[in-house]
Formats: C-alpha cells, structure tokens, sequence
C-alpha cells in the first residue's frame, strides 16, 4: 500500500523528555521532531542514551518528564502494546528474531494486530520487498544468515503497516555491501510512504539516506540539522566518520 507521504506535518516529536533506569538518569531534556514522510537518524558513540531514547518512546521505560506525541495524541503513559498498535513497528538491536520458529511464523507475529484478509496482502508486500525471506518461508530463523535476520527482523515489523518504522542498528555486524543493501531497501520502504527513524553508527550510510539527523552525546543531542549539512560538517567527520 503507498501511503501519502506529501504531507509536511510533525509525525513523531518529543519535548524535554527526561529519562533512564531507576536512579540512573540517561536522558537529559531530549527533544526531536520526525515529519511525515521523513528519515531521521541519530547518531553517537556507544552508551550515549540512543536506545534509550527509542525504548522511551516505545514505553518500554516510562519517561520522567517531557511530553512524546505521536500522530498528534500523546503517547508517554500507554503500555508498548498500544504504543505498536498506533501504527509504529519497531526493528530492535541485534534483530531478535524468534530462533526457532521459521521465517513465515516470525512474520505472524509480527502482524498480531492484522486482521486475516490484510495479512495475505501484507505478506505478499513484505516477500516482494525481500524476497529472498520468500525463498525462505520454511527455514528456522536462526539458521538465516545475518543479513536475512536483519531482512526478517524489519519485515516483520512491517507487517503491521506502520506509519513510522523505528530500526536500532539496522548494520551492526553486517559486511558493507549486505548493510548497503538493507539501506537500499530502507529507501524503498521511505518511497512506499513509511517514515523512519533510524539509530545508526555507520554515519556516512546513514546520513546519505536520512533527511535529518541529531547527534547525541551523553544523553543529549548537541547537533541536528538536515543529514546533507550534517555530512559536511568538520567535527561530525572528524569524530564519527574516521576523516581527519
Ligand atoms: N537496563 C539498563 N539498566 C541500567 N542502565 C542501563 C540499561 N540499559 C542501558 N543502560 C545505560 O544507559 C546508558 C545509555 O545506554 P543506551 O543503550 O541507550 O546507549 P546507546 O547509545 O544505544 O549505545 P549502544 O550503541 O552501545 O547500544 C548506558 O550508560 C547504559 O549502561
């Protein structure tokens, strides 16, 4: 289904939002805006409060304060579940694909929310897109190499047709030319109509997909432009790009 990706209006924005884990405060006054139709990428060193940030609008950690609205409602206070069913599928770090069920079961459970006839049409979409997770409908999910858990871990969640689709991580421990490719997927998916917001430590693949990006160090974004300033700029390819 292409969606209408014209509209210019706020999808995802988080205000002040302060958060973390028991007494440990992570977040500090985070505030980010993704628009319809967008990618957006955050980047920054390991531990800086990247997940966190995603866990937070996942609900998976109840911000402390700050307000996160999500097509207009705010959503800081609902359980994931609902979170999910509002129309955002989420690609977690280091995939978390159901090992031993195969890919078609895996996709089943992504598509929880999906009633039956919509589940055949998504299904088709999603084997169109990676049809390589066609090939391998039957095969258990850990035996899929990196890359095809990486392409499970997105289809499946899109098999509930979300408005936005947030990946942590989408190239961690994949070899160049297979991230390349889930990049190049990703940019289909945007053309589809599906905005993104993506965690990224490959910054050069990721600013050359992305709209925007912020840069986030100890748990506060200290740059955020749009991704083709953000390329140029000197102490972002200094520090995150390897150019000196
Ligand atoms: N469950 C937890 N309990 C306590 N502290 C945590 C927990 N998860 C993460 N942290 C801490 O929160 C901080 C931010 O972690 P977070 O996972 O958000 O970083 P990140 O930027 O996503 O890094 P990475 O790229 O390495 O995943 C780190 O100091 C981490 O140790």
């Amino acid at each position: 289904m292409v969606k209408d990706s014209t509209n210019n209006q706020n999808l995802l924005t988080l205000k002040n939002i302060e958060s973390g884990y028991g007494h440990v405060k992570v977040l500090h006054n985070v505030s980010l805006k993704v628009k319809k139709g967008q990618i957006v990428t955050i980047v920054g060193a390991n531990g800086v409060g990247k997940s966190t940030t995603i866990k937070t609008i996942l609900g998976l950690i109840k911000a402390n304060a700050g307000e996160i609205k999500f097509k207009g409602e705010t959503i800081n206070g609902l359980e994931t579940y609902e979170i999910v069913a509002s129309g955002i599928g989420y690609s977690p770090e280091g995939r978390e694909v159901f090992g031993n069920l195969n890919v078609y079961e895996n996709l089943r459970i992504g598509a929880y929310t999906v009633d039956k006839k919509d589940f055949s049409e998504r299904l088709e979409e999603v084997y169109k897109l990676f049809p390589r997770l066609k090939e391998r409908k039957n095969q258990e999910a850990s035996s899929l190499s990196g890359g095809e858990q990486q392409m499970l871990a997105i289809a499946r969640a899109l098999m509930q047709d979300p408005d936005l689709l947030i990946l942590d991580e989408p190239s961690l421990g994949l070899a160049p030319i297979i991230a390349e490719e889930i990049f190049n997927r990703l940019a289909e998916i945007n053309q589809m109509g599906t905005t993104i917001l993506l965690i990224e430590q490959n910054v050069s693949l990721a600013l050359q997909l992305s709209d925007h990006a912020y840069v986030m160090e100890k748990g506060k974004f200290v740059l955020d432009e749009k991704a083709s300033v953000l390329a140029e700029n000197d102490y972002v390819q200094k520090t995150y790009m390897g150019i000196a």
